[in-house]
């Protein structure tokens, strides 16, 4: 197997004596899109601190390319960061900003200009090359800040919430646009965000962390399908959780006692313990007989139309608290106060380990 581009080993970061990061290890392949997905709070920020030099980690050690760049000041390792405010100078010509690290480089100003063109051309702005950045829309810097970052070649592009300051359209669209520059530079890119919209449209890895560790990473597909935890498969999308306890088991199969009565799966769990099982929205069906799981009857609580589909919120009958989340064809006749039967396919139903 090829040496990972990146080795994070081990880190623990303390704030005082908080600690923020609990010994996180993760590698990041070459030419790969990572996403740092958490809540608020959550250590990312601080993790890609670390990354680009700005943040000395209490222990462990940062590899990349093989070599120990736990120590190595941020404009001697081989990673670049785009913040989330693009710091631009806004004095300087949109040119003169994306040229602006070859400069501090040494690099003659026809070659700065030659470099800052096709950088520029890269992110789709070739015209933008003479104007101030004030001339521009939010969209349009951020790729300018993207233009200046890739200009010097890092083997690592790190992106805090690049497109935190974008409105939620232009957000999706910057989506689009950033995933197909990295598949076009190749670089690898590791990029901070809340919001797991994001993460889907453009991991290749995805990285969910929950205070200070690692919950879940892998392909998105895979963490959405089978997310590690329970953190995981709430904060990656939406899932309604029954939790239980093992009271048959064989094998191959189990059966686990939940609020809404006892529920099979095929899969073979000790006697006694506990367990969580998690259903995707799309995975439930409300009303029609299923021959699926049976869970139950619920009072429908909420509709919320959200064009290609409906969102259902339903509360058990049988356990009050227990809050089932749906998601129906658009065309669907569903309303708040219906009383409906739920089910799912018993295949879709998740275990989750914690
Ligand atoms: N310079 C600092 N001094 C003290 N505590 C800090 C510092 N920076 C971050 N923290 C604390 O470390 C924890 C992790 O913060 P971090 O910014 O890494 O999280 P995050 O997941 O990126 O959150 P957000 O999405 O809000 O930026 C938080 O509790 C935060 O208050």
């Amino acid at each position: 197997m090829n040496a990972p581009l990146v080795d994070i080993r081990d880190i623990w970061h303390r704030f005082g004596q908080h600690p923020v990061l609990k010994n996180v290890s993760l590698t990041i392949a070459a030419g790969s899109y990572t996403i740092l997905l958490g809540p608020s709070g959550s250590g990312k920020t601080t993790l890609l601190s670390i990354l680009g030099g700005f943040v000395n980690p209490s222990e462990g050690k940062v590899l990349i390319r093989g070599q120990d760049c736990t120590s190595v000041p941020p404009a001697k390792r081989p990673t670049t960061t785009v913040f989330q405010d693009y710091a631009l100078f806004p004095h300087m010509s949109v040119g003169g900003n994306v040229g602006f690290g070859l400069r501090m480089q040494g690099v003659d100003g026809a070659t700065r200009a030659a470099k800052a063109r096709d950088a520029l051309a890269l992110v789709g702005l070739a015209a933008a090359f003479d104007k101030k950045p004030h001339q521009l829309s939010g969209g349009q810097r951020q790729r300018v800040a993207l233009a200046r970052a890739l200009v010097i070649e890092p083997a690592v592009l790190l992106l805090d919430e690049p497109l935190g300051a974008l409105d939620l359209k232009l957000r999706r669209q910057m989506q689009d646009e950033l995933k197909a520059i990295q598949k076009r530079v190749g670089t690898a890119f590791i990029h901070v965000t809340h919001d797991q919209e994001e993460a889907m449209a453009l991991a290749d890895h995805c990285v969910v962390m929950n205070d200070g560790r690692i919950e879940d990473e892998g392909p998105p597909e895979r963490v959405y399908a089978r997310p590690a935890t329970r953190f995981s498969a709430t904060f990656m999308g939406e899932s309604t959780i029954l939790a239980g306890t093992v009271i048959e088991s064989s094998d191959r199969t189990s059966t686990v006692t939940t609020p809404v009565g006892p529920v099979s799966l095929s899969s073979a769990l000790p006697l006694g313990s506990t367990a969580a099982l998690a259903i995707r929205p799309e995975h439930l069906v409300l009303g029609a007989a299923s021959a699926g799981t049976k869970l139950g009857e619920a009072a429908v609580s909420d509709v919320v139309f959200q064009g290609s589909f409906k969102r259902v919120l339903a509360t058990s009958v049988e356990e009050p608290s227990l809050r089932f989340i749906a998601k129906l064809p658009a065309t669907s006749i569903v309303h708040a106060g219906d009383r409906v039967a739920i089910s799912c396919d018993t295949d879709q139903i998740i275990l989750l380990t914690d």
